[in-house]
């Protein structure tokens, strides 16, 4: 993807109140004496575009867990836009791991936006005109509006992933965090969610982090890695954590990281097979 160049971070956010997003200060994750990761720190601003990397089981969901106020640290601080988090926040958007959606379910793309909304939060009465209208919003936003009234289930998985999308920004979050969002789509439709997502930060400043198997897909994007592997982790832009060095120290064996032109070949990562995407 080299028609894409990583950006800064843009200005402050639209919405959030500080200069950071979120900030966590000495986190850590254990489930009984298993450590997914400890003594992390990391202020994300405004904007900014985080990978969140690491092999199956390293803690990546848990990580999501945690901001989302579902899952409680073991230790240290974690602040969104300077409070606690808290379970149905506005402030956080969430797009979760792709599941295939039942053809025959009567659910349609509208409705999934539609349950994004909370209309008591927003001022908007359920069946309102003004709710009515935000849900087109979003939905022409993602692109998803030609599609809007068919059910769920006969949508392609590129265009259910554009209504989740519209879903998790319904509340106009600060933090976007989307769960491997490109799992099991083709290449165009990879490029058009992660495209969607860079948009969205560039527009209104959401932060974005974007847990994923293959960084070679959102390269172009990233700001910085965040790497979780064998309870250790490394953050930085791309090229400073995509090493041989690096990676090899987190995962305690000898792994091989070749930069062939604008992507990412890891050779020999324990666990590979499912954390191939880097090699692909
Ligand atoms: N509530 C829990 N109690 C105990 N162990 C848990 C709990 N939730 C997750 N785990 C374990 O913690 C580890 C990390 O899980 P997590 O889902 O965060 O990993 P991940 O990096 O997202 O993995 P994947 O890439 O496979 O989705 C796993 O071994 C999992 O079995």
């Amino acid at each position: 993807m080299t028609e894409h160049t990583a950006v800064s971070p843009v200005e402050p956010g639209l919405k959030a109140s500080g200069a950071t997003v979120l900030s966590l200060q000495g986190a850590m994750l254990a489930y009984g004496q298993r450590v997914l990761w400890q003594d992390l720190d990391l202020d994300v601003r405004p904007g900014e575009f985080i990978a969140v990397l690491g092999p199956n089981g390293s803690g990546k969901t848990s990580f999501l867990r945690a901001l989302l106020g579902q899952q409680t640290l073991s230790a240290g601080k974690l602040l969104i836009d300077g409070r606690p988090p808290r379970r149905g926040s506005n402030l956080v958007g969430y797009i979760p791991q792709h599941r295939a959606v039942a053809a025959h379910t009567p659910l349609r793309a509208r409705d999934l936006v539609r349950l994004g909304i909370d209309g008591h939060r927003w001022g908007l009465p359920l069946g309102g005109g003004r709710l009515r209208r935000r849900v087109e919003e979003l939905l022409t936003a993602v692109g998803a509006a030609p599609y809007a009234d068919l059910p769920l289930g006969l949508l392609s998985g590129g265009e259910q992933q554009r209504v989740r999308i519209a879903q998790a920004l319904a509340t106009d979050p600060i933090l976007l965090l989307c769960d491997e969002p490109l799992l099991s789509l083709d290449l165009n439709h990879q490029q058009a969610v992660a495209a969607l997502v860079d948009q969205r930060r560039r527009e209104h400043g959401t932060a974005v982090l974007f847990v994923t198997h293959e960084i070679n897909p959102i390269l172009g994007y990233v700001d910085r890695v965040l790497y979780l592997a064998g309870g250790r982790f490394r953050i930085g832009p791309p090229a400073e954590v995509m090493t041989s060095a690096v990676l090899s120290e987190l995962y305690g064996s000898p792994v091989e990281v070749i930069r062939a032109r604008d992507r990412f070949v890891v050779v020999g990562a324990p666990g590979s097979d499912d954390h191939g995407g880097e090699t692909s």
